[in-house]
């Protein structure tokens, strides 16, 4: 009876979860004393997508930020980065994980007494055997792929501009060659021409490096110009998972403020005159 007719059907070929959604979050609950910041909150993020975070302020982007990442122990639920979770993961196991993402800070978080070549090479110290040389010039790589000039690498945080300060966190970020990117509002504090052209470099290093990037922001721009899907934060949980253009459709009140709002609609026109000129 092992004729053609009888032979079972081809197994299907399973992705695991874990190289599927580099990043998986179930139920997460997240307190801090008696403020519950987040209660069951679901998040799945997709291999290879910009994932924008929105969300009023104080509504958690943060803090599920430095959950995912290790910083704070979730209070409930689980946190799965490529598969694993940080919580049952071995030391070993976890170190490996770690490797394989990079985080963009807010204030960039860089060494104010290093130079911006230092900066970049900490984290190649920290988990490789490199010698310097070879260090120093992988730093200097990653320096002039986002877009800093060469000169840049001698000099000190406090010497330069914004935008500058920005790049250089990128650049550590991107030090180990991560698969996995996140960014905590990198538009903040710069000025909109600095802005697009952050967002072009993200873009374009998302798709050149085939990175997937969990990025929080307020930047209405930038969910237009570079994301694939946008989270948003809401009522102690993620409301809304999907791309910009359908979130405008959403009847949750919040989601609703946001893209039907003066901001939201110049956003969406900007957008809309940008693709026309393209055509
Ligand atoms: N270490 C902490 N101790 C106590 N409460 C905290 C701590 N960190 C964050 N919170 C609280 O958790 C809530 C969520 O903070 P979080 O910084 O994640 O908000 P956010 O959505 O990132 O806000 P914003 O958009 O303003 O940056 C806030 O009410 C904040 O006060």
């Amino acid at each position: 009876m092992n004729g053609p007719a009888s032979a079972p059907a081809p197994a299907a070929i399973e992705t695991p979860d874990s190289e599927t959604f580099p990043i998986e979050v179930r139920g997460l609950v997240s307190r801090f004393g008696d403020h519950v910041v987040h209660d069951g909150l679901d998040l799945k993020v997709e291999r290879g997508e910009v994932l924008g975070v929105v969300g009023g302020s104080g509504t958690g982007k943060s803090v599920l930020l430095n959950t995912i990442i290790g910083l704070k122990a979730p209070d409930g639920g689980h946190v799965r980065l490529f598969g694993g979770d940080m919580r049952t993961a071995s030391r070993r196991r976890w170190s490996s994980i770690e490797r394989r993402w990079g985080v963009l800070f807010q204030q960039g978080a860089l060494f104010s007494n290093l130079t911006v070549r230092e900066n970049v090479s900490a984290p190649l110290h920290e988990h490789t055997r490199l010698p310097r040389r070879e260090i120093d010039e992988i730093a200097d790589l990653k320096i002039a792929m986002v877009g800093l000039p060469a000169h840049a690498a001698l000099l000190k945080p406090a010497e330069l501009s914004g935008g500058m300060r920005k790049r250089a966190g990128l650049a550590r970020a991107l030090a180990m060659d991560p698969e996995l990117l996140f960014l905590d509002e990198p538009t903040a504090g710069l000025d909109p021409i600095s802005a697009a052209a952050f967002d072009e470099l993200i873009k374009d290093l998302s798709e050149s490096l085939d990175l997937t990037v969990f990025m929080i922001t307020h930047d209405l721009d930038s969910l237009y110009a570079i994301t694939d899907r946008v989270a948003v934060l809401a009522d102690k949980k993620v409301v809304a998972v999907a791309p910009v253009h359908e979130l405008e459709r959403s009847d949750h009140p919040w989601i609703k403020k946001y893209f039907l709002g003066p901001r939201g609609r110049a956003a969406a026109s900007a957008e809309s005159l940008a693709e026309a000129r393209i055509d």
